[in-house]
Order: structure tokens, then sequence, then C-alpha cells
């Protein structure tokens, strides 16, 4: 199992690490008790032995020989039997299927670190507020920062992780020296490397490696002029990194003050008079549409119940293929044949007016540890019967973070618990609309859970007419 991609699977190491001790105690009393029965079966050999000693004058009697013979074989079958009593084996087997989280997770952990650190523009210890990180932690986060050539995000893992050094850490002054150089200089920063170098230098005068570095950073520092500020996080992002933070323009905010609400039947749809469909306008070209309660909190407890022990990490399409990527962050399950996954399947079509005889399964989404989507269009400009739209449901609130957000046209949707929001991905002359590219933030503070239904084009003919005009 994979545990960092689903904050669900993390909650459930309680119930393992609860497995694992108790496992373990019950293995030590089962082998305990065996040794005692093993120092029993000894006292009783060599008991034995004393009273009935191998003569070896007797041996030339054939009878006394083949008793001897006997009694010894039994007693040595008895002790390879009583070792064989040993769970150990058993308890091997237990500990192989038992669900301990892998290297991989402690890394996609990390790396989930960084990338809330990334986009939401934290300092370590802004990120560590409530739960410090311990040296060696704080090293761990900064060293697959420096794998992902995140050199400055690297740098102040690493400061954090020497304010903290104490003398139990693992982690040495001198490693974090050395790295503290090293990604100095892989940012540009030549006196910050120089001045950690030299150090590094006076703690351990007899270190080769960092004079020829030292000396290669400054006869480097005379040919370069650049000086970028290390301890300073950039203010330059990315429109999808602005509008995860919510930072959204006043022009966007503007139009969408000015977008409607309103009360559904879907034209007279018995299923949808009581009560009625509470539909919001969050945006207008393209459309996007918000449901609010359009799914209970026992629908969605249900769900979510059912999808838990299926999760798997997610993929995306490329190339063809369904490739598991560091773009897409989380676990997922498509429900087939699920009572309320139909239900809910039949409220989608009453609500958009579409048919869902080609759609896919209802797709259930927990994310992980900084869990996210990276912008993305839901259409996979496959040509034929594409994904014509997308209805997004909302089955948990988020504390922090997590936003649905659409960059080209600057629009940000919050998860809200039993909302849904809509949007065609193409359009009506069956061209992708480039403006529905869309992401999901990672999630910063609690847990997010999403339903997708992708809806296709066969079947829409006539409940949403195709138009050969280039301008629909
Ligand atoms: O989780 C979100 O907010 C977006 C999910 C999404 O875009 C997708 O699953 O295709
Ligand atoms: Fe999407």
């Amino acid at each position: 199992v994979e545990f960092f991609t689903s904050t669900d699977k993390i909650s459930q190491l309680f119930n393992e690490e609860d497995f694992l001790l108790k496992t373990f105690s019950l293995y030590i009393d089962a082998e305990e008790e065996n040794i005692k029965l093993m120092k029993r079966l000894l006292l009783l050999l060599q008991l034995g032995s004393y009273l009935d000693p191998v003569d070896p004058e007797k041996i030339k009697d054939p009878v006394a020989a083949y008793k001897l013979l006997r009694r010894v074989r039994a007693e040595w079958i008895n002790i390879v039997d009583y070792t064989q009593l040993s769970l150990y084996q058993l308890y091997q087997t237990v500990l192989t299927y038992a669900q301990i989280p892998q290297l991989e997770d402690l890394d996609g952990a990390a790396s989930g670190l960084i990338r809330l650190q990334e986009i939401y523009k934290l300092y370590p210890h802004n990120i560590t507020k409530e739960m410090a990180l311990n040296a060696d932690e704080a090293y761990h986060v900064g060293l697959v920062a420096y794998n992902e050539d995140k050199f400055q995000h690297a740098f102040l893992w690493f400061l954090y992780s020497l304010d903290r050094l104490t003398q139990y850490s693992v982690t040495t002054k001198q490693q974090l020296l050395r790295h503290l150089s090293l990604s100095s200089y892989q940012f540009g920063n030549l006196p910050m490397a120089i001045y950690f170098g030299q150090q590094l230098l006076n703690l351990d005068p007899t270190n080769d490696d960092i004079k020829v570095l030292l000396d290669l950073y400054r006869r480097l520092r005379f040919q370069r002029t650049s000086n970028p500020d290390i301890l300073r996080l950039s203010n330059e992002s990315s429109k999808y990194e602005t509008l995860c933070r919510g930072e959204v323009d006043e022009r966007t905010s503007k139009r969408q003050r000015a977008l409607s609400c309103r009360y559904s039947t879907g034209g007279g749809n018995p299923r949808l008079m009581y009560p009625p469909l509470k539909e919001e306008v969050e945006w207008d070209d393209p459309r996007i549409i918000r449901y609010h309660d359009i799914i209970s909190d026992r629908e969605i407890e249900i769900l979510k119940n059912i999808s838990r022990p299926l999760l798997s990490r997610s993929k995306v399409y490329q190339d063809g293929w369904d490739t598991v990527s560091q773009d897409r962050v989380s676990q997922s399950v498509f429900l087939q044949d699920d009572p309320v996954a139909t239900r809910v399947s039949q409220r989608i079509a009453d609500a958009t007016g579409l048919s869902m005889e080609t759609a896919e399964s209802l797709l259930v989404q927990n994310y992980g540890i900084g869990g996210r989507f990276e912008p993305h269009y839901d259409a996979l400009e496959t040509g034929v019967n594409d994904r014509i739209a997308t209805f997004l449901i909302y089955m948990s609130d988020v504390g922090m973070g997590g936003a649905t957000v659409f960059p080209d046209i600057g629009v940000a949707t919050k998860p809200k618990k039993g909302s849904a929001v809509f949007w065609y991905n193409l359009h009506k002359n069956g061209e992708l609309d480039l403006n529905t590219r869309h992401a999901g933030c990672p999630v910063l503070v609690g847990n997010k859970w999403v339903a997708n239904k992708w809806i296709h084009e066969f079947g829409q003919e006539f409940k949403r007419p195709c138009s050969l005009s280039e301008w629909e």
C-alpha cells in the first residue's frame, strides 16, 4: 500500500500500529512459552545422559547398542520438534502482510510538504507551526527538495535543521554545513556558498572535498555577479498558484458577483420538484454552475465507506497510457454498479439534462499530503466521444487549500461539502474549450474527498445539440 497519496490511508495507520504492537506482544509471549518448554527438555536430557551415560564398553553388546541408538535419536528428534515450534516463521509472514509505510511514502510526504511550501509561499517555520520537525526530519525534507532541484527550499530546510540540532540528532553539523553550501551554490548565491563552506572547513580542517569546492566557489565569485537572496521566497508565481492562495483579482470577483442564483426544477422534472435544485452560476464563459446540496451527508458517508478499501493511486492519461504522475497525488476508485452511485448519477442527469448512458462510472477521490491535481483538461482529445462535460461533487469541506481553480479565466471554486460544480469541456462544435483548463490545489489542512462524473459526447445529440458555428 501507498500511504502518502491519501489522507484516509494515513488515518488507517492508527489501526495498523495497534495491530503491529498487539501481534508483536503475542509473538513474544509465544516464544517465551516455547523457550520455557525447551529449557525443561534440556534439563530432562541432561538428567537422562547423567543417569544412563554412554559406556563404550557396553556398545559391544548389540542390544545395548541398539537401545542407545534409539534413545539418542528419540531425544534429538524431540529437540528438533521443539525448536520448530518457534513462531518465528509465522511471525515473519505476518510482518510481510503488515502495512508499514515504505521509503517512497516518506519521500512522497516530504515532497508534499515542499509543494505546499512552494504554492502557499511558506517558510519551514510557517509550515511546522503546530508541530515542529526535529533536525533529522527537516534534513530529510531538505534532501528531498535538493533532489527535486528546489535548491532554495532545500536551503531553508537545512537552515531550519541546523537550528534544531541537538546531541540526540543523527544528522551532523558537518552534513548540514556541506548541504547549505552546496544548495547556495546551486541557487547561485556564491557568498553564501563560501560562507558555509568556510564554516565547515573551520570545523573540519582536513576536509579536502570542501577545500576543492571552496576554491571553485572563490574563483567563480569573480566571474559571476548574480546574487539572488536565498533567504527570501520570491514573489513571482503562476496564475494557478495565485488562485490557489485565494488571491483573486478585483475584475474577476466583480464579474463573479454579477452572476445569478436560482431554484430549478429542471423544466418541471418531478424528481426535482421537491426539493428543487439550488443552482448558482459561478462563471459565465465557460459557464460554471454550482449545485448546492446535490448529495446528502448520508450518501457521502456511504460512498466514502464503499470506496475506502478500494482506493489506489490515481493516474493520468498520457500518450495513450494511464500512468502514475507527480502531477496527480491522490487515490481514487471508479464505483461500478453501486446503488448510491446510480442514484447520484440519475440526479446528475436530471440536473444537467444530459444522458448518463455513455458517462464513466462515478470516480471517488481522496487526496494525500499536499495532495493535488496540477492544471489539466478533463477532455482527453481522443477525437471521438470525448468527455463533453464534468460534474465534480465535493464530498468534504477542506480546512485550507484544495480549491478547484481555472487559471485561464482566473476563477477558483472552493470545496463545499454536498455541493458540486458543472461545466462543459467542449464547445458545441466539439472543439476543446481552452478556458476549461483547471487544477485541484494542494490540500494544506484537512481531508479532501471529491467524486467526478465525466459525461461523454455520444447520447447527447438531442440533449445538447451540436453546432456548426466556429464560435459556439
Ligand atoms: O479535485 C479537484 O478540485 C479537481 C479534480 C479534477 O480536476 C479531476 O479529477 O479531474
Ligand atoms: Fe479535472
